[in-house]
């Protein structure tokens, strides 16, 4: 007989409980089947349609594992507007058009708010904080009043300083280990967030704040995909102990959750502890905090409420942003005929004389076309961020329960011809002087109704200046062999929650000898 483990010798009936959980998995849908009052749909009215459901299981097998905006746009083409899939017991719709995207959204925003409470993301990891998997109600609307009262259209432009700062700094990084970009793009959006959340200046390399909240966010990425984890469609096994065999879930998400909370508190006690001593920077927290004191009466938990705020702001800005650099890279390695139309503009603007700033935006066209493209060629979110149904509703002949998960097809829209002219799988910023054609920030790209993501102004002014910088001084293309030669350009985009090109090498040269001094000139500046 081999030697017990540890784990074994402390609970000998681990198998027996492992073989439990195994068989409770197994016969949960069936109870669940049996046991829970069949839904009752009003006469006359329907579920829409999907693909059929199977036995018990309902769609959970047709999901599809990878490059999700495919299958759903099968589905679209086949079921129409909105498409209904059940996986196990949870009823989900995928809305498919701009008319029903505005219909649902928009135009019932106070029914289609909410979102499906994750037991994984929420209780077992701790993000519960983060606004972004908060439910609908007014504890949300108090946080998001906290944000928007800071990032909305003009206030976002507060941070134009600090995102041009760190967007000559990306340029630098560059220039002297391009091949390091992603962690250069990661570093500076890092970077900008911190300083005007916390008004924290982060390390140069390896900065703690930083490498938690990147964990954090690969755990989020991990975590968000609907179904991802057994526990957010049979609740109960959140109170499986961590110990137990076959709970490698449990034991996940607790390793998790430490870094998932130090998100939230330790830049948040840091810019405190900088208050006291009368050395911090002004910020989103000691703003908000100033004013809190100069208040007789408030809520008793508002400085938890911009505490949370502060810590879904780091969650939500970096990688975001980050990613969807990595997605413009790649479109100009892909297309160079592009990358050469908006250097010309640039050049032709800029001469070599000095690098490009927020006030060139509205003298390049070309350039912030680029951009709008970025966001509608490859959304980040392709399937943006699930809502849910706070209440049951009626939409035509359809029946649509409470509790529905609601996906907003944001590809399915941001590829319809009608809207934004033929060939939409191609890079053709192009597209946006014709008049007419919609802006992609306000068709999905960001998200929907009252859920709309309140960083998108800081965002799309993070995207302008890096892109525009980026443009002006290199050249992207595919990787290249020690002699030059350009090497085919390989690449993957990832699937799941966020979608952005994955293991892909590439070459981020500067364009001329005088670009070159022009980034090294910009450390003086
Ligand atoms: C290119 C960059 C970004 C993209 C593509 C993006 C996209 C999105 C999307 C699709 C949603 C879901 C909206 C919905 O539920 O319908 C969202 C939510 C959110 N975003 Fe962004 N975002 C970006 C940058 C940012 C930045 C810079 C911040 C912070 C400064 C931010 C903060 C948030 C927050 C807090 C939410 C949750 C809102 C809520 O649930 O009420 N995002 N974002």
């Amino acid at each position: 007989m081999g030697i017990k483990s540890k784990e074994t010798y402390f609970h000998p009936s681990s198998e027996m409980l492992s073989i439990w959980i195994q068989v409770i998995l197994l016969v949960t849908p069936l109870v669940a089947l049996l046991v829970l009052p069949r839904r009752r749909i009003p006469r006359g009215l329907r579920l829409p349609p999907g693909p059929p459901p199977k036995l018990l299981v309902g769609n959970a097998l047709d999901m599809p594992k990878e490059r999700e905006w495919e299958q759903f746009g099968k589905w679209a083409t086949e079921y129409g507007d909105i498409v209904y899939v059940k996986i196990l017991t949870m009823d989900m719709i995928i809305v498919n058009s701009r008319k029903m995207v505005y219909e649902l959204f928009e135009k019932r925003s106070s029914i289609y708010s909410d979102r499906l409470h994750l037991p994984m993301i929420n209780d077992v990891m701790g993000w519960g904080y983060a606004m972004a998997f908060q439910r609908y109600g007014e504890r949300w609307r108090r946080h998001r009043r906290v944000m928007h009262e800071k990032f909305h259209g003009s206030a976002a432009d507060a941070f134009k300083p600090s995102q041009l700062q760190h967007s000559r700094d990306l340029l630098r990084r560059l220039l002297s280990t391009p091949e390091d970009y992603i962690e250069h793009l990661k570093h500076v959006t890092g970077a900008v967030i911190m300083e005007v959340t916390y008004g924290i200046h982060v390390k140069a390399e390896n900065d703690p704040y930083l490498i938690t909240a990147d964990r954090s966010l690969r755990a989020m990425g991990e975590a968000a995909v609907p179904g991802a984890f057994w526990v957010d469609i049979m609740p109960w096994m959140k109170y499986i102990p961590a110990w137990v065999p076959g709970a490698g879930f449990k034991r996940k998400g607790l390793e998790w959750a430490k870094c998932i909370s130090d998100v939230n508190e330790l830049p948040f006690q840091a810019t405190k502890a900088a208050m006291l001593q009368g050395t911090a920077d002004g910020c989103f927290v000691t703003s908000h905090l100033e004013h809190l004191r100069t208040l007789k009466e408030g809520p008793t938990d508002q400085e938890e409420v911009i505490k949370n705020t502060a810590g879904a702001v780091f969650a939500a800005g970096s990688d975001t942003t980050a990613n969807t650099m990595i997605t413009f890279i790649l479109a100009m390695a892909l297309f160079p005929e592009v990358q050469k139309k908006a250097q010309a503009e640039l050049d032709n603007l800029l001469g070599e004389v000095r690098l490009v700033e927020f006030e060139d935006e509205p003298n390049l066209p070309y350039t912030s076309a680029i951009c709008k493209e970025i966001l509608r060629w490859h959304p980040l979110l392709p399937q943006g961020v699930a809502h849910a149904t706070s209440e049951d509703d009626i939409v035509g002949e359809y029946f649509i329960p409470k509790g529905t998960v609601v996906i907003g097809n944001s590809w399915a829209l941001l590829h319809d011809e009608e809207d934004f002219g033929p060939d939409t799988d191609k890079f053709i910023p192009e597209r946006f002087f014709k008049p007419g054609v919609r802006d992609p920030a306000l068709t999905g790209a960001f998200g929907y109704g009252r859920r709309v993501c309140p960083g998108l102004h800081m965002a799309q002014k993070s995207l302008f200046i890096d892109i525009a910088s980026m443009l002006q001084v290199f050249n992207m293309s595919g990787p290249r062999d020690p002699t030059g030669k350009e090497l085919p350009l390989e690449y993957t985009f990832s699937s799941g929650f966020f979608s952005f090109p994955e293991n892909f090498r590439c070459s981020i040269r500067p364009r001329s000898q005088s670009a070159q001094e022009l980034i090294l000139q910009s450390a003086a500046a």
